[in-house]
């Protein structure tokens, strides 16, 4: 199976298994998240009722595309799910995200969920996170200071560009993209790099993952449900 279909089938797998009628839905960024949005537009064409919140701009615009009812993230206690991709996920369902540039809000409405569910394809899972870049969002102001704070903590870094610019998140922040050649303790280092100053939030997934629906040896569908 390619990547894509892998996407796809693990995408439309977490919607028709987990959504249902009434629910409020926190909804992912990236190309495995697309497809869950585009599932949803279909039942809720089939006559369910769903409401959803957008984990950046770009899901906003896809959402409404779909016809799916958005909300401001303010308006709700908690989400009944919040279903998004990641970049890898290693053997204690210990996620990283951010490389769509969306890890702040996608942290914030994962931790605002019942119930969070992880979509990925087969070349996510790894035995140690570390070998895609983790995701760092500062804030502009004194970026190359909290640049060099952060690669105290034995990594490679880049601020993120789009286009020859730096790219720009949603929330007006920077991304400093960080190549650690394996993370070795990221408990701690989740701590450790969301203490320094000028760092607004990082983007490594502890203890966060519920559900995770993956694809076992580029073949089938897995479900793994996690003890946190
Ligand atoms: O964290 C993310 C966006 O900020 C994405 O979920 C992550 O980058 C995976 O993307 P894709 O599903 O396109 O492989």
């Amino acid at each position: 199976m390619d990547r894509q279909n892998e996407k796809a089938l693990v995408g439309e797998a977490a919607a028709t298994q987990f959504v249902k009628d009434g629910m409020t839905i926190g909804l992912g960024t990236g190309s495995t998240a697309y497809y869950v949005i585009k599932k949803m537009g279909e039942m809720i064409k089939a006559g369910m009722t769903l409401k959803g919140v957008a984990t950046s701009k770009a899901t906003e615009k896809l959402a409404i595309e779909c016809g799916i009812q958005l909300i401001d993230i303010n308006e709700v206690e908690e989400l009944d799910l919040a279903i998004d991709g990641a970049d890898e996920i290693d053997a204690n369902f210990y996620a990283t995200k951010g490389g769509g540039g969306a890890l702040l809000r996608e942290k914030i409405i994962a931790n605002a969920a019942k119930t969070f569910i992880v979509v990925a394809d087969g070349s996510k899972k790894v035995q140690s996170l570390g070998k895609f870049p983790l995701p760092i969002e500062v804030v502009p102001f004194g970026y190359k200071q909290t640049e060099r704070a952060i690669r105290k903590f034995g990594c490679k870094t880049e601020i993120r560009e789009k286009d020859g610019e730096i790219f720009v998140t949603d929330n007006g922040n920077y991304i400093v993209d960080c190549s650690f050649s394996s993370i070795q303790n990221p408990t701690q280092l989740q701590q450790d790099l969301n203490n320094i100053v000028g760092v607004v939030e990082n983007g490594l997934f502890i203890d966060m993952v519920d559900v995770l629906i993956s694809i076992k040896e580029h073949k089938e569908i897995s479900v793994e449900y996690v003890q946190n």
